[in-house]
């Protein structure tokens, strides 16, 4: 599997990306949005950072690059399609995700690690884990705050396309364990097929015992 890791100006975590799917044997490159996705991709991330500095809002302008017909296409081919972070944010404005990332309810950037609760095991991106297991990743974000109409969230739990809920160390979904003011704690979510993901915590930096753990690596697998 070749995974194109999509380098926008402002990405950082392209880099991290392209280490962390070379530790479980994935082949990655990265490549610069105005370049195209090359013809043998087989995967593709919107890694993390801050797109054209976060104007307008998160992800907004990254989403009208042209690349992102490429990346839909792609999606719409069953191609593996993995936005982390920025690249959640990019990935919603690009509807190909539902709902939109909003500014965090402490109206500021939030840097820490946080629990997740696996919601739905039966995806790529989570087969790795058992279904309400509690992993712990990092978030580092300034608007990451899942917002979604109550209708729409409703018929997206029924559908079970909620990966990952923000949760306390035992796994129960509180306020309090709520970092950003996230509808439901939702931290990742499917879109309309499964081969396509978004979260805003970084499995990338989770990916390695000496940074911390490797409780992300299993959502990377999505593309092993
Ligand atoms: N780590 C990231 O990708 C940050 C995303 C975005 N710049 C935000 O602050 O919300």
């Amino acid at each position: 599997m070749t995974v194109s890791v999509v380098q926008f100006g402002g990405s950082n975590c392209d880099r991290d990306a392209v280490r962390a799917l070379d530790r479980i044997g994935v082949d990655a490159e990265r490549v610069w949005h105005e370049d195209g996705l090359p013809a043998d991709t087989e995967g593709v991330v919107l890694p993390g950072g801050f797109s054209y500095g976060d104007y307008l809002r998160a992800g907004a302008m990254a989403a009208h690059s042209p690349i992102m017909n490429e990346v839909r296409e792609a999606a719409e081919a069953g191609i593996p399609v993995l936005g982390v972070c920025n690249g959640a944010q990019i990935g919603s404005e690009s509807r190909l995700t539902p709902g939109a990332f909003t500014t965090n309810a402490s109206a500021r950037f939030q840097c820490e690690h946080v629990h997740l609760r696996v919601e739905n095991a039966d995806t790529p991106w989570t087969a790795a884990y058992e279904a309400g297991e509690v992993v712990s990743l990092p978030i580092a974000h300034g608007e990451g705050r899942f917002e979604i109409e109550d209708e729409r969230y409703e018929a997206l739990v029924d559908d079970d396309r909620v990966l990952f809920r923000y949760c306390d160390a035992d796994g129960d979904v509180t306020d309090a364990a709520n970092p950003n003011g996230s509808t439901g704690n939702v931290a990742g979510v499917l879109g309309e097929s499964k081969n396509v993901a978004v979260l805003m915590p970084h499995p990338e930096r989770a990916s390695l015992e000496e940074l911390g753990g490797v409780d992300g690596q299993g959502v990377l697998e999505g593309f092993a």
